[in-house]
């Protein structure tokens, strides 16, 4: 059974269209990562799920039931979600295992089974014995296990998780990661997680929505969004991609024949023979002095351990900017040669009609 079903959802705000026409299917188990620039939906999609937000139009179906349709509105409490916040809110004047027992006592559970529930919880987010503690006697990292153990106590079919890891340095959210993954792994839970961070949602995420002004662009696994994207927007914003306009010679057995700089290559790609877009990350251009690609160098950023170089590729219609990582720091308007190992090539006009299906299933990765 899906996990999670929207179908044509709107959602306005006076002139703003938040959330517009989405429509996508997650399978059972998924962990969704909802990743786009600041103000593109992603926090309105998720209030929608969630219940905080009525849909001006279309329908929200979880593991099988309506919750939100024209005739139909599941409030938030009776959706049987759980949800973590940026801001964690905890109860300060209450212990951690007070806040953890605060939403289970709507569920009609005896006092031992409450307090089994909490200690499972504690023990699954790895804060066992800090039941008694108060919120301001914990770190933000032990905080947001705390609101973390809050709602995986209520053994929700779904997790909602809305910038979780915002408040946290860079190592705390390195490790909380690995916590979301692992407990993905092991509780089977279905989470969507909004971010505008996309190494947070590769790193994480079976499957990944990209958003832009309200619209889904692609629904896909980390994997294919990275190999294939659906639009140029994706292309662009995904992995520090860059797009060249090139001209499509011929397409067959998903290879692109093009011309640029006076030679044909050969790129995987679904555009067909006419204007097209060739779509480099900086790991598809390679250093190589017998390389058919010429590059004037434009500006270097020293970044983990290796030179990420800022090239324009010489005769490009529209400047033909580039990122190329280089070991070594290279001369200001050094020439560079570079070879392709990779790319993707689609279509320049239409670029909407090449959405791929997100109505239909993606396949787990696993
Ligand atoms: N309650 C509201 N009233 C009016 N406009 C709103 C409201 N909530 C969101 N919006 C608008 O809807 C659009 C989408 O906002 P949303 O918060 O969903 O984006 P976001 O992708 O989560 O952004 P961010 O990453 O900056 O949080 C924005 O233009 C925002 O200004």
């Amino acid at each position: 059974m899906a996990l999670l079903e929207l179908s044509a959802l709107q959602r306005r705000f006076g002139a703003t269209t938040a959330v517009d026409d989405v429509s996508l299917l997650v399978p059972d188990g998924a962990f969704l990562a909802l990743l786009g620039p600041s103000g593109c939906g992603k926090t309105t999609l998720l209030r929608l799920i969630a219940g905080l937000e009525r849909p001006d139009g279309g329908r929200i179906v979880i593991d099988g039931q309506i919750m939100a349709a024209p005739d139909r509105f599941v409030r938030p409490e009776a959706r049987g979600l759980g949800m973590v916040f940026q801001s964690y809110a905890l109860w300060p004047h209450m212990t951690v295992a007070g806040n953890i027992g605060f939403g289970l006592r709507l569920k009609g559970l005896s006092r031992a089974q409450e307090r089994t529930r909490i200690d499972e919880a504690l023990a699954l987010v790895g804060l066992d014995g800090m039941g008694d503690r108060r919120p301001h006697q914990l770190s933000g990292g032990q905080r947001q296990r705390v609101a973390l153990a809050r709602s995986l106590a209520l053994r929700p079919k779904l997790v909602l998780l809305d910038e979780p890891l915002a408040n946290l340095d860079a190592h705390l959210r390195g490790q909380m990661l690995a916590e979301f993954r692992r407990l993905h792994h092991t509780l089977g839970t279905g989470f969507v997680l909004v971010t505008h961070d996309q190494d947070e949602a590769m790193a994480v995420a079976t499957h990944v929505g990209v958003m832009n002004a309200g619209r889904l662009e692609q629904l896909a696994t980390p994997e294919e969004l990275f190999a294939r994207p659906a639009t140029p927007m994706v292309a662009r914003f995904v992995g520090g991609g860059r797009t060249i306009p090139v001209e499509v010679l011929s397409h067959g057995a998903g290879i692109c024949a093009l011309f640029l700089q006076g030679r044909t290559l050969h790129v995987a790609g679904n555009a067909p023979p006419g204007p097209g877009w060739l779509c480099l990350r900086p790991a598809n251009l390679v250093p190589d002095p017998e390389g058919p690609l010429a590059a004037r160098v434009t500006g270097t950023l020293f970044r983990a351990g290796a030179y990420a170089v800022s090239a324009e590729l010489e005769g490009a219609e529209d400047g033909g900017a580039v990122e190329v990582i280089l070991p070594r720091a290279p001369r200001a308007g050094e020439r560079l040669r570079l070879r392709l190992s990779g790319g993707w090539v689609m279509q320049r006009e239409a670029a909407a009609t090449l959405r791929l299906p997100v109505t239909q299933p993606v396949p787990a990765c696993g």
